[in-house]
């Protein structure tokens, strides 16, 4: 990688150090869907851990919990009973990520409501935006601006209608983002990532190949990993993206998303190296 092309966040990439320990490399939680729907928490969280964060923990509801038990190894399975029981986690994690296969039913509202309330930074993916198609207001009341909310084009229509009628991609992102008070992740070829305070960054076009079922679930991950590792979230966001894209790019044709946890090693190996070679020029 030429050191002049480099990322302008890569100074800000969340590199681990001699002190470094798995809790305080970053702590994330993924929520995972109910017995049938755990694959999206497994994609989410393997691309948790393999951006980085030292301490990955798939909160499952019980039913859910035997099936994830025996294809979890590094990550830490924590079955729980009712949506109070997330405030826990919500409040000790660096960040967790919520929506992925979760459902659309009271319960899982209650679920995100419950996550909404805590400390952690959270990315809010799939089924956590839909689940607010009724009430956007009561959603935008409670996020913070270290909070992300990643939805493809479909559920960016459900949380904000009134934008959808035209302008750039990148506008809609950044009214979005000011409205809803947190970084937004518009996905797609071209992914925009939003902040509240103005910023917006377009993505070069992604590799098409990433049209796939969970890739998007993989980025929540990535996003998560990132921000347990205390990212700042439009950084987060935008390294995320970029990370996911060149990982893409390196699978190619026949790409699935459970490819895409395992190529982000030899991209994150480029950007050290760029960063070593940065930091001897300087
Ligand atoms: N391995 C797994 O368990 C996976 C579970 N998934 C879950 O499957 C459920 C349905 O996911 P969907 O993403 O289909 O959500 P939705 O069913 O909420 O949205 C799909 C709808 O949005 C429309 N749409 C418009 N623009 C779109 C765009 N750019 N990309 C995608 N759809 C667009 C589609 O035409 C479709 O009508 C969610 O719970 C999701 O998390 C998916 O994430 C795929 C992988
Ligand atoms: N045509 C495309 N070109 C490049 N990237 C794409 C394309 N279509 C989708 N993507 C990317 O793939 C991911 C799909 O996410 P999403 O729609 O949430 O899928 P899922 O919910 O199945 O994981 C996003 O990161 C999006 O930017």
């Amino acid at each position: 990688m030429d050191v002049k092309q480099t990322p302008d966040w890569l100074d800000r990439f969340p590199w681990p150090g001699a002190e470094t320990h798995k809790h305080s490399r970053g702590r994330l939680g993924v929520v995972s869907g109910g017995p049938w729907a755990t694959g999206a928490a497994r994609l989410a969280s393997r691309a948790g851990q393999r951006i980085g964060a030292g301490w990955v923990e798939v909160w499952a509801p019980e039913a859910a919990a035997p099936v994830l038990a025996p294809v979890l190894e590094a990550a830490l399975l924590r079955p729980f009973g009712d949506a109070a029981e997330l405030a826990e986690p919500a409040e000790r994690l660096d960040a967790m990520v919520i929506g992925p296969a979760l459902g659309r039913r009271p319960e899982h509202l209650a679920m995100v409501e419950t996550v909404l309330a805590g400390a952690a930074a959270l990315v809010l993916d799939a089924d956590a935006l839909s689940l607010f198609s009724q009430w956007p207001e009561a959603l935008f009341d409670r996020l913070s601006p270290n909070d992300v909310l990643t939805p493809h084009l479909g559920e960016f229509d459900r949380l904000f209608p009134d934008l959808m009628g035209g302008g750039h991609r990148a506008d809609l992102a950044r009214r979005a983002a000011e409205r809803a008070g947190c970084v937004v992740v518009l996905k797609g070829n071209q992914t925009v990532i939003a902040s509240p305070d103005g910023r917006v960054e377009v993505s070069a076009p992604a590799p098409a190949w990433l049209a796939t079922a969970g890739t998007g679930d993989v980025l929540a991950g990535m996003i998560g990993g990132l921000l347990a590792q205390k990212m700042d979230a439009f950084d987060a966001a935008r390294a995320a993206v970029w990370i996911h894209a060149q990982a893409a790019g390196r699978f190619g044709p026949g790409l699935i998303a459970e490819d895409l946890p395992d190529l982000i090693p030899p991209v994150l190996g480029g950007l050290w190296q760029a960063a070593q070679r940065k930091g001897e020029g300087a």
